[in-house]
């Protein structure tokens, strides 16, 4: 979820990034009121302090002209985005998984058999997925190729559309450097990372 705040932002304008590493540093958050519901991920623009994920990606969709030309093609770009993020959203709790390997194979299936096809499809001919201009979906969509083929290497060999609009999407100069060693990018999560968020945010699971 967060890595699709880091890239949208980095499509559109510079900015710092906090990660968080202690408890205490959420506690400090809390105690000066800035998370609405004591959650984050949380973004400092324009003089507000934004959270819930959707809401954050909206706004600065919004701002960056990223979310189509009329309430039709939003309400694409609107579909596509949610089917992306609950594909990768499957990915990304992979990791919470009792049994990881079945997990992966229904991901897999999933992946090959509803949500790729769809994206193919829309992909037949246009360069980008709706209204023939880069949307925020196209950048979700992107992100979520790159998370697939780390996991299921060679899956997109069946589906050249996504492939090659992968390969336009990668040449976009700030995506190219978000996707450069060093980046803001962060890796697929693992259990360092889990058991930090745990501590973090004192969770029990
Ligand atoms: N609906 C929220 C969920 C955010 C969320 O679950 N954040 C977690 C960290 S990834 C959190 O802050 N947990 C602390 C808590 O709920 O106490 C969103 O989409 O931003």
């Amino acid at each position: 979820v967060n890595c699709k705040i880091l890239k949208l932002f980095s499509l559109c304008s510079q900015f710092d990034e906090v990660f968080l590493t202690s408890r205490d540093q959420y506690l400090k958050l809390l105690e000066n009121g800035d998370l609405l519901f004591q959650q984050v991920p949380m973004v400092e623009i324009d003089g507000m302090k934004l959270v819930q994920t959707r809401a954050i990606l909206n706004y600065i969709a919004e701002k960056y002209n990223l979310h189509g030309k009329d309430l039709k093609d939003r309400a694409m770009i609107d579909m596509y985005s949610e089917g992306v993020m609950d594909l990768n959203e499957m990915i990304m709790m992979l990791i919470m998984s009792p049994d990881p390997k079945a997990k992966l194979e229904e991901i897999e299936k999933k992946a090959k058999e509803r949500y790729l096809p769809v994206f193919e499809k829309a992909l037949t001919g246009p360069v980008y997925l709706v209204g023939g201009k880069l949307s925020c979906a196209d950048v979700y969509l992107l992100e979520c190729t790159l998370m697939l083929e780390e996991k299921f290497a060679g899956i997109l060999k069946d589906f050249g559309n996504l492939k090659s609009f992968q390969g336009r999407m990668l040449q976009i100069p700030a995506v190219n450097r978000f996707l450069l060693p060093g980046s803001k990018r962060k890796p697929p999560p693992d259990h360092k990372l889990l058991a930090l968020a745990k501590e973090v945010f004192n969770m029990k699971f």
